[in-house]
């Protein structure tokens, strides 16, 4: 793509149609912001009245790991763009759609084959650009995990190679940890690819995401913006708390976006990157990167000019991006605290009277006791009193079964 795509009037024959594979809360913001362009929307998820369902101008469910099926949904929506949202899809068919020339995929199939798991995305980093990152090796059985663990050291992490929000997740302090470790991993896997990472635990000083931003300039080159560095906490690899800015050294900033630069560079395509690095004084390692909006930034629904939703929907389409801060932000998740359907939420009005505060309930059908159900965010003169104001509102929100 070199220019800004012409859009059209969703349902007519000039319409611009846009498919989401993956329709939870992140990918509901970016319909939402592409609605606002007039693009026709489709939401694609593993089950009924997913959130971005709930916005979209269709719907379907499909088993989105099913080449055949994902293929067939693709050829009778004929969407203009293919953007995937999670990580746990046929991606050998998007490879192959788009090779054919019948899709165009963001930011690329090939980026998304890479990033839906570990492996990929591992390796292209520390093997084929040399970025540093934790030690690791991978392992397809207990004996290898056994050996794994041995050759990296411990504390060490244990992760399915195809999982998300720290599913199947494991912190390892000694070689007794591993079977347990690896009966977890295949319990948390998106897709039960029987394969686990095991990385040598990183003792960071902190985490961030980099937003980065790839996005068509005026001469139709590509421009690559960095939004600010975005801090988050994450309890059982699931992150609870983010906040912008993150402050860093100016060494610790520029090996950030660096390191940023050269893995989204090598995934080409446009659109935003979620690229999660650990810091510890100046020295800066890759953990990973997904080539789409990030959890812990929805915080710039509320920090940003245009938030990571509005960025990569302009940057899809070839339109240009404003990455600029508009106020220090944070974010705090509500969890659904119940096993349940159609939970009520009790606490609204007491939670938007916190200053600054806002929130985004998601519509998800199903509440779990640890699913992400909602998301407070607030705003203030720094990031510390923004996340006390969203902890704040997000602890007056007592989800319910009516
Ligand atoms: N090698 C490591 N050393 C130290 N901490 C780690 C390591 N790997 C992961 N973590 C911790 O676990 C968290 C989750 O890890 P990771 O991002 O790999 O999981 P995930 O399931 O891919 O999560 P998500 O998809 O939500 O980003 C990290 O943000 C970090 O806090
Ligand atoms: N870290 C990845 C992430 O946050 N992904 C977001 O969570 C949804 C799945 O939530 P669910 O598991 O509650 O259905 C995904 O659809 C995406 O929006
Ligand atoms: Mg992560």
């Amino acid at each position: 793509m070199t220019t800004a795509r012409t859009l059209g009037t969703p349902l007519s024959p000039s319409a611009t149609k846009v498919m989401l594979l993956g329709s939870g809360e992140l990918g509901k913001e970016v319909i939402i912001a592409l609605q606002r362009l007039g693009v026709e929307t489709i939401a694609v998820d593993r089950y009924p009245n997913a959130p971005g369902h709930q916005v979209a101008h269709r719907a379907h469910v499909v088993d989105m790991t099913n080449g055949e099926a994902l293929s067939a949904l693709i050829a009778l929506e004929k969407p203009d763009l293919v953007v995937p949202e999670i990580e746990a899809i046929a991606t050998e068919t998007l490879v192959a759609l788009e090779e054919a020339g019948r899709i165009t995929c963001i930011p690329t199939a090939r980026a998304a084959l890479l990033t839906m798991n570990r492996e990929g995305i591992r390796r292209l980093a520390a093997e084929e650009l040399g970025l540093p990152t934790s030690p690791y090796r991978f392992a397809s059985s207990l004996e290898e995990l056994e050996q794994a663990c041995a050759e990296v050291g411990f504390p060490c992490v244990v992760k399915p190679v195809m999982s998300s929000s720290g599913k199947g997740q494991s912190k390892l302090d000694a070689a007794g940890d591993v079977a347990q470790a690896w009966e977890y991993a295949a319990s948390g896997s998106r897709v039960d690819a029987g394969r686990v990472i095991a990385e040598g635990f990183i003792d960071f000083d902190y985490e961030i995401t980099l937003l980065t931003v790839r996005s068509l300039g005026s001469k139709g080159e590509i421009e690559t913006s960095f939004c600010e560095p975005i801090g988050h906490k994450q309890v059982q690899g699931d992150y609870v708390e983010s906040w912008q800015p993150h402050l860093m050294t100016p060494a610790a900033l520029a090996s950030a976006r660096d390191i940023a630069g050269k893995v989204t560079a090598n995934l080409g395509g446009c659109g935003v990157f979620g690229v999660e690095l650990f810091v510890k004084g100046d020295m800066v390692w890759f953990s990973e990167v997904s080539p789409r909006p990030h959890d812990t930034g929805m915080v710039t629904m509320a920090s940003q000019v245009q938030s990571e939703f509005e960025l990569h929907a302009k940057a899809i389409l070839g339109l240009p991006v404003d990455v600029s801060l508009r106020a220090p932000g944070a974010s705090a998740v509500i969890y659904g605290q119940h096993e349940a359907a159609g939970i009520a939420f009790e606490g609204v009005a007491d939670a938007l009277r916190v200053p600054g505060a806002e929130l985004r309930l998601f519509g998800k059908p199903e509440s779990f006791a640890r699913r992400r159900m909602g998301v407070a965010l607030a705003t203030a003169v720094d990031a510390d009193t923004a996340r006390q104001r969203a902890l704040e509102a997000a602890s007056r929100v007592k989800p319910v079964i009516r």
